[in-house]
């Protein structure tokens, strides 16, 4: 188990930098996700924690140690990737005992099975155990490779998207399996994806990470509640959160957009400002007395709710509504918003002004 953190890294590739002065504190047991889009910086930032790219400038530090200059095997870590990185052809006790027998490590054959049987057992592949790594279907080897990390005990587990190439079922199932294994072992986790549903369901912890520099950091409920600025805003949650411009006007918001006004409970001292309004989907509310009108432009139904595309003033808006809300497409609906959940951001900068 260990603590992590980076300190200033960069990370150059050329003339590229995938990461720019990075600075993350992972704490020992904590289950932390690495969010970003492709080319953020996200494996990258793995294989500088896991000893296999040497930073530019910057320090690993590992349980307070200066881990910089440590090869991979001294950082006692494993990594997990997207592509199952087993041997095809020996079977899964193969794979599983491979770590074991590096010439590393000292155990015995009876420690060695042990440990193996143990590991199968906790991800109920005790079955597969003698059958060719080849033969397995994806899920299937996607825990022999979670296995395989286990099975050394390392103080830190690194894991590239190591679910998004499974089909969307076993992504669930596998997802509250490690959440499951992560309390279980109680190891640091750092768990990278591109998938906001992901993070929020999986992580303790949420980096956001954007152009190789770390956005904002958060539980999931702070980074949901209380984004940093418009990019963390609309990096999480479906459909992503409403940013609507217009002119702050005493406690209301004066939308460019159909020139509405809608309440708010407003920053002080900004009256007259041009602000972006933040306004989750969930807090656009269908009122037939409501302040703003707006034309049903789509709807997605998803179950127990209707995702609605509102067309205000050639502005499209979501709000999410109770699929036993009756409209159609075409149709003017009258709308309002909670006040108090909407959130002030910067035009200029994106900046949300509650947190400057
Ligand atoms: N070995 C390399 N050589 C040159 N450029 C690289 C190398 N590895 C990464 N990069 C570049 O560094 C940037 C960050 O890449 P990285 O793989 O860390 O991003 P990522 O967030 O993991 O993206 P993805 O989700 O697509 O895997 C990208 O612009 C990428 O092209």
């Amino acid at each position: 188990m260990a603590d992590i953190a980076l300190k200033g890294i960069t990370k150059k590739f050329g003339p590229n930098s995938a990461l720019r002065e990075l600075d993350l504190d992972i704490k020992d047991g904590e289950f932390f996700v690495l969010l970003g889009q492709t080319g953020a910086g996200k494996t990258t930032t793995l294989r500088v924690i896991a000893g296999l790219e040497i930073p530019n400038s910057g320090q690993v530090m590992i349980d307070g140690k200066d881990a910089t200059k440590w090869n991979a095997a001294e950082r006692d870590v494993a990594l997990v990737l997207q592509q199952y990185s087993l041997y095809p052809r020996l079977t899964v006790r193969g794979n599983l005992e491979f770590p074991l027998k590096s010439r590393t490590q000292n155990f015995t054959a009876a420690e060695i099975k042990e440990r193996v049987d143990r590991v199968a057992e906790t991800l109920q592949i005790t079955k597969l155990l003698d059958r060719k790594v080849e033969r397995l279907s994806g899920g299937e080897m996607q825990r022999v490779s979670i296995g395989r990390a286990i099975v050394r005990k390392p103080r830190v587990f690194l894991m590239d998207e190591p679910l998004s190439a499974l089909d969307a079922n076993l992504r669930d199932v596998l997802r509250v399996e490690l959440k499951k294994l992560h309390s279980e072992l109680g190891a640091t986790f750092v768990f990278v994806t591109h998938d906001q549903v992901e993070a929020m369901s999986m992580g303790d912890k949420i980096g956001v990470l954007n152009k190789g520099r770390l956005v904002q950091v958060g539980t999931p409920s702070e980074i949901y509640a209380r984004p940093i600025n418009t990019f963390v805003a609309r990096s999480v949650g479906t459909p992503p959160m409403n940013l609507l411009d217009g002119t702050l006007s005493g406690s209301n918001a004066v939308l460019d957009a159909g020139s509405f006004s809608l309440p708010v409970t407003a920053p002080a001292g900004s009256d007259g400002a041009k602000l972006r309004f933040g306004i989750r989907p969930e807090d656009v509310l269908l009122d037939s007395q409501g302040p703003a009108t707006g034309r049903v432009f789509d709807i997605e139904n998803h179950g127990v709710i209707k995702i609605l595309t509102l067309d205000v003033g050639g502005v499209h808006l979501h709000a999410t509504v109770s699929a036993q809300t009756r409209v159609q497409i075409d149709e003017t609906v009258t709308f309002g918003w909670r006040p108090d959940k909407v959130l002030y951001f910067d035009p200029a900068t994106g900046r949300n002004l509650a947190l400057a």
